[in-house]
């Protein structure tokens, strides 16, 4: 008898957001960066603003700790919780470091209005909805740095030597942070199945969302904008 294969409920999600992560991907702040040639002002007003995003955006697997099903889902959460803090945000704190910024500078950083409504979007939903809703919220910020770290070694990977961000690009291509984004990916599938039309729809409208986010996080920083007041 011939098996049908079901489409999985990320790849519904992969083939939507397209047209979003292409125009992530095509941004100049991350062409620049994979070249080498990005502007170094922008590159730290990026660096401090992403910082006390990474903080907030930790606390979104702290919710998946206390909204886990089983102790092996909070076990994972929890992992990455601390990847996060410590692997991850150490790539700040290295660069700031050869920037001449220092850890309390980093960590005092104000949010600008897009970084503050990103967190702000992902943490009320987190907090208010269900997991399968805040797994969609956070799904982006893993997935799509995945894909930008896989591209630009594509497109950039000869020249990493001579580039100063090389370390941006290696961390973001690496095997560890591919496999959070993969965990995710599959938790994202395990949680959407069974559920009816009306509720994968406010997952993807959260999908979407997030990469949206993630399309202004890039041209905020390009264009170093902060608050007019
Ligand atoms: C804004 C943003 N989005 C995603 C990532 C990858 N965790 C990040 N560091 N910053």
């Amino acid at each position: 008898m011939e098996t049908v294969k079901t489409k999985k409920f990320t790849e519904r999600l992969f083939e939507n957001v397209k047209p979003i992560w292409e125009k992530n991907h095509q941004h100049p702040f991350v062409q620049e960066l994979g070249k080498g040639t990005l502007d170094e002002e922008k590159f730290i007003h990026y660096m401090k603003q992403d910082y006390v995003y990474l903080i907030d955006y930790s606390k979104l697997f702290a919710v998946g700790v206390m909204k886990a099903h089983d102790l092996n889902m909070m076990g994972n959460f929890a992992q990455t919780l601390h990847e996060t803090l410590h692997f991850e945000m150490e790539l700040h704190r290295q660069f700031a470091a050869e920037f001449g910024i220092t850890r309390e500078e980093l960590e005092a950083t104000k949010p600008t209005p897009v970084n503050l409504a990103y967190t702000r979007y992902m943490l009320n939903v987190a907090q208010n909805g269900s997991l399968a809703e805040l797994v969609s919220c956070l799904l982006p910020c893993a997935w799509d740095y995945w894909e930008i770290g896989k591209l630009l070694r594509k497109q950039y990977g000869e020249h990493l030597s001579t580039n100063r961000y090389a370390k941006w690009i290696e961390t973001y291509d690496s095997e560890a942070f591919g496999e959070g984004a993969k965990w995710l990916i599959q938790l994202m599938d395990e949680l959407a199945e069974g559920k009816p039309e009306r509720e994968l729809t406010i997952l993807e409208e959260h999908f979407q969302m997030a990469s949206k986010y993630e399309y202004l996080f890039w041209d905020m920083n390009y264009y170093k904008q902060d608050w007019p007041i």
